[in-house]
């Protein structure tokens, strides 16, 4: 009798979690692919469970199994191909299926304004796959509703302009480091004609030390591992999102997500221990610190107040989860916006040397300051036309949480509003036929007018939830472009091979440099979290067999082999050309009487 009765629940339970599956998995997509047709809106045919998903990442293998071609910036094609090929068939609005999700892609700028801009909350952010909430945690990007709100609050005096502005020094500081260091390999290697230097590596370890001296008060050694982990986290996102997924796989207990949740707890712990030595600090010295850190440890004490006096208080995870936040979205953003700036010069040598006019004129051979770079307009013009072609956020997601209007549609709760920046700001019907060209003067009359709509360009989004570090970023492009031009002429390396590929953010697909088992092993071995040789042997060498394997599928590249040199740029000093110190002094010393001269 029990076990009949044992058997009849278990019967029902199975019943009602199969429906609730197909309704979720089939239903309900179903529903919304309908309701979205019946208006107009075309895509490629309906597929439950998988959706288009196999057919995206086909169309994705094919697009970069060959480097793209340099003359050309129309990457649209390269990394979203999927988007090229369904809105020549079905316009520039379509509806596709990633697995259950239905996603309407959506290029046009009133429409995005109108999603973007919506003070109602009806279009929030799409929950994040596991792996994007292990590299950002519960931070500012991820939260909602009034979680977010309310840590905007908090954070946003850090970046008040009279703070960015005494921050200035401390970038241009670093970048004289970085270059000093190029500069020392060019004596170094004696080469006539200047050093390679793999210059996303070079930008990716300046801006983490950037963003962990100016908000955390800490420096790229200590938050290393931080760093470093979630560039490893970053290249697990990109290898999912190139792969086909099961629903329900990142909660089963493989392999990967045991070892993804291990490198999540690493990064907390190190980031814990960062907060708690400035917590055992500020105590000991009785002094309070007013950078990104401090604020939130302000906050956690209680000691701060908002626009009503009300209490802002914060704990020490919420710290944690911004620390994860502002450690990613703080450097490596523009750590891309640089590389693919550089690129563009290096390509553009008539560019470069207007560039470089300008930054003579204005600061000679001295720092910035922040008056100085309000005048550097050309460099302004040329970062924005940088973002432009390669925006560094190109896509960005919301969804509907009930069913809303966007323009002329009804679209049903549940969709995934999927906006293609990349797709708007190449739009040759906003921007002229030579939408692909490199041509920085389409900004000398300013944003608003360099193209035929005022949003066009949104490279850090609009509304409430724009970027918070938007004058950061742009501060430090210009700071770092300055010295760079200051001190060194560069053009492409013959081995740079062009492959930008959209992970969270769009980056050259082969910058994953990191020999991440060596670095992560010591400090974790010494807590004896893992032992040595398991991590060390199972992620270096599954990694490196992985990416092997993958360059030996690329073929050749015009009789090189085709392979992960990301971004390399060659650094030229022509003054450097000869390797004799004491010449090189003598030249050193006539370089910087000349620009003192100008
Ligand atoms: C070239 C550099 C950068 C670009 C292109 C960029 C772009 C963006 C975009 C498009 C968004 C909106 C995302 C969305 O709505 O889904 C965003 C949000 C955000 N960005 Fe940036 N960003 C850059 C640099 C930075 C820097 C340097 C920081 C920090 C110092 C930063 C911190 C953030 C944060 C915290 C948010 C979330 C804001 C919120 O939702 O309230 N970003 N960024």
């Amino acid at each position: 009798m029990l076990l009949q009765w044992l058997i009849g629940v278990a019967g029902v339970a199975c019943t009602f979690g199969v429906s609730r599956l197909l309704i979720n998995l089939w239903w309900r997509p179903w529903q919304i692919y309908k309701a979205l047709q019946a208006q107009g809106v075309r895509g490629p045919p309906f597929i439950p469970i998988w959706g288009n998903q196999p057919e995206v990442v086909r169309l994705m293998a094919e697009a970069s199994s060959t480097p793209m071609n340099l003359s050309s910036n129309e990457i649209a094609p390269y990394v979203f191909p999927h988007y090229t090929r369904w809105s020549k068939i079905y316009g520039e609005m379509f509806v596709y299926t990633f697995g259950s999700e239905v996603r309407l892609t959506i290029t046009d700028p009133e429409l995005m304004k109108e999603i973007l801009s919506n003070k109602f909350g009806h279009f929030p952010k799409v929950s994040p796959s596991a792996l994007d909430r292990d590299l950002l945690g519960d931070g500012l990007v991820l939260a909602q509703g009034e979680k977010w709100a309310h840590q905007r609050q908090i954070i946003n005096p850090g970046f008040h302009v009279d703070k960015l502005k005494a921050m200035v020094e401390t970038m241009a500081k670093l970048s004289t480091k970085m270059l000093n260091d190029w500069e020392g390999r060019i004596v170094e290697t004696k080469q006539p004609n200047g050093v390679e230097i793999e210059v996303r590596e070079e930008y990716q370890n300046l801006t983490a030390d950037v963003i962990a001296q100016t908000a955390f008060g800490t420096n790229y050694q200590e938050g290393k591992m931080v760093f470093r982990l979630q560039y490893y986290q970053l290249k697990m996102a990109q290898e999912e999102r190139e792969s086909i997924r099961f629903p329900g796989q990142s909660i089963l207990p493989t392999a990967k997500n045991i070892h993804r949740r291990k490198i999540r707890k690493a990064i907390e712990d190190n980031l814990r221990q960062i907060v708690e030595k400035r917590l055992q600090s500020e105590s000991q010295n009785e002094v309070q610190h007013s950078d990104l850190l401090g604020i939130m440890i302000t906050a956690y004490k209680g000691q701060l107040r908002g626009n009503v006096q009300k209490s802002l208080t914060m704990s020490i995870q919420d710290i944690v989860d911004e620390c994860k936040t502002f450690f990613f979205a703080g450097h490596d953003t523009t750590a891309s916006l640089l590389t693919w700036t550089t690129m563009l010069l290096a390509l553009h040598p008539d560019w470069q040397e207007r560039a470089r006019a300008e930054v003579i004129k204005v600061c000679c051979s001295t720092h910035p300051s922040s008056d100085m770079l309000n005048q550097l307009k050309l460099v302004g013009m040329v970062i924005n036309e940088a973002l432009r072609l390669y925006p560094v956020a190109s896509t960005l997601t919301r969804c509907t949480n009930r069913d809303s209007k966007v323009g002329k549609y009804v679209v049903p709760k549940g969709t995934v509003l999927y906006l293609l920046l990349l797709a708007t700001s190449h739009n040759k019907q906003l921007w002229g036929e030579d939408a692909s060209n490199f041509n920085p003067e389409r900004f000398s009359g300013g944003i608003a007018s360099a193209s035929k709509h005022p949003l066009a360009f949104m490279p850090f989004s609009v509304g409430p939830r724009n970027c918070i570090g938007q004058v950061f970023a742009l501060m430090e492009a210009k700071v770092v472009l300055c010295k760079l031009l200051q001190r060194f002429s560069f053009h492409l390396s013959p081995t740079y091979v062009h492959a930008p590929a959209q992970t969270v953010i769009l980056k050259p697909r082969h910058a994953w440099t990191y020999p991440i088992g060596a670095l992560f092993l010591p400090d974790v071995q010494s807590r004896r979290r893992w032992p040595r040789s398991k991590i060390l042997v199972l992620r270096r060498s599954s990694w490196r067999s992985k990416h092997q394997t993958h360059l030996s599928h690329q073929g050749d590249l015009q009789g090189q082999k085709w392979s992960h040199q990301g971004s390399h740029i060659k650094a030229k000093d022509s003054k450097l050309r000869v390797s004799h110190p004491l010449l090189m002094l003598y030249l050193v010393l006539k370089n910087h009487l000349m620009l003192k001269m100008h």
